[in-house]
């Protein structure tokens, strides 16, 4: 595949001070956030969700690519509008997660492996003429007491980089999304320690497997003390430890980085996101945004509620979020901001 094709999409992804929208939760996922809310864990009730969400009035002003889910990427509007054609009608780019999620890992008790590879060049095939021109695979990393093993981070390092070989092999942009969990009551430095091994693993493999770096986005964790940890770190803390780490492990040559929130609130994902930018500005090599699916998602779904009457308080608390985001992303995000989001 041209790489010319490849930089310009990761281009276009990455571009002004837009963000990705990750509304790609698996079934599995999708159904647990909607039972913890009383909604119907039904194929149509997460129709009717995804409905909201891509007919958001100006979703595009802070939106530039949309991580979809299979089933998602084949549904429509009640008048058979695909989803996928309107976010492309309106100049935002649809992208899939091709991985099939992460599974206990056998023989590594307490670790996750993340698979699907199988049949990924068809899949990729048919997603490409759907109009996907970027794709996503999750690999999970558990931090515990003998945990993560090398063992589980070379397996994932190497899948995440035949994945991304395979998409770029297609014309698809990779992003990369080695995730580092904040589960449990670890300190901040150890998340560094772990993520800064876990990238080189990456970043090692996806050289080894050929992998252009100007052609693939990486999606990580944020720096952050476990989240039953008893020291909760600043915002500042948290930008310097994760933006250090990515100097030392991210090449250069890599366009952009966009986070995964992780199950951070939303205040916190945009208040970090944007310490990260007044504290680098002009220092770091790769543009820095945001691919958050919780912290962008959880006000609107929880406004939702399932019920059709509460879908356009649902669609401006959405945009709310994905603006404030754009405004971090520009390193002028203030808490006042979330009392009146939109000026
Ligand atoms: O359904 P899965 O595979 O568990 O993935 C869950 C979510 O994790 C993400 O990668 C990151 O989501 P968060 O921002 O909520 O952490 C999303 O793109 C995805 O929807």
């Amino acid at each position: 595949m041209e790489l010319q094709s490849l930089k310009y999409i990761a281009k276009q992804l990455m571009a002004g001070n837009k963000g990705l929208l990750a509304m790609d939760e698996s079934t599995n996922t999708c159904n647990k956030r909607f039972k913890a809310l009383n909604i119907p864990q039904t194929e149509e009730y997460r129709r009717k969700y995804r409905d909201l969400i891509v007919n958001t009035p100006k979703l595009e002003e802070a939106i530039s690519g949309a991580i979809l889910f299979d089933e998602t990427i084949r549904q429509s509007t009640p008048d058979g509008k695909l989803f996928v054609d309107i976010l492309k009608e309106k100049g935002i780019i649809p992208g899939i997660k091709v991985d099939e999620s992460a599974r206990d890992m056998d023989g590594f008790p307490g670790e996750k492996i993340t698979e699907g590879l199988d049949g990924l060049p068809e899949r990729l095939a048919e997603y490409y003429k759907m109009g996907a021109r970027f794709a996503k695979w999750r690999a999970v990393i558990t931090i515990g007491e003998n945990t993560p093993t090398s063992g589980s981070i070379k397996a994932n390092a190497f899948l995440l980089a035949r994945y991304a070989i395979i998409c770029q092999e297609a014309g698809i942009v990779p992003i990369v999304e080695p995730e580092v969990l904040m589960d449990g009551d670890h300190s901040l430095q150890t998340c560094a320690e772990v993520t800064n091994e876990v990238l080189h693993a990456v970043f090692n493999q996806l050289y080894q497997q050929r992998v252009n770096f100007e052609g693939m986005i990486l999606k990580p964790n944020m720096i952050v003390p476990g989240i039953k940890a008893a020291q909760q770190d600043s915002a500042d803390v948290v930008a310097d430890a994760t933006i250090n780490c990515f100097l030392r492990c991210v090449p250069a040559a890599v366009p952009g980085i966009a986070f995964l929130s992780g199950g951070q609130s939303p205040e916190l994902a945009s208040e970090r996101l944007n310490a990260m930018h007044v504290r680098f500005k002009d220092k770091m090599p790769w543009a820095l945004t945001f691919s958050y699916s919780r912290a962008v998602q959880q006000p609107a779904l929880e406004k939702w509620g399932g019920k059709d009457e509460n879908i356009e308080e649902a669609q401006k608390l959405l945009y709310e979020r994905a603006h404030i985001n754009t405004v971090a992303r520009d390193g002028k995000y203030t808490p006042e901001l979330e009392k009146h989001p939109v000026a």
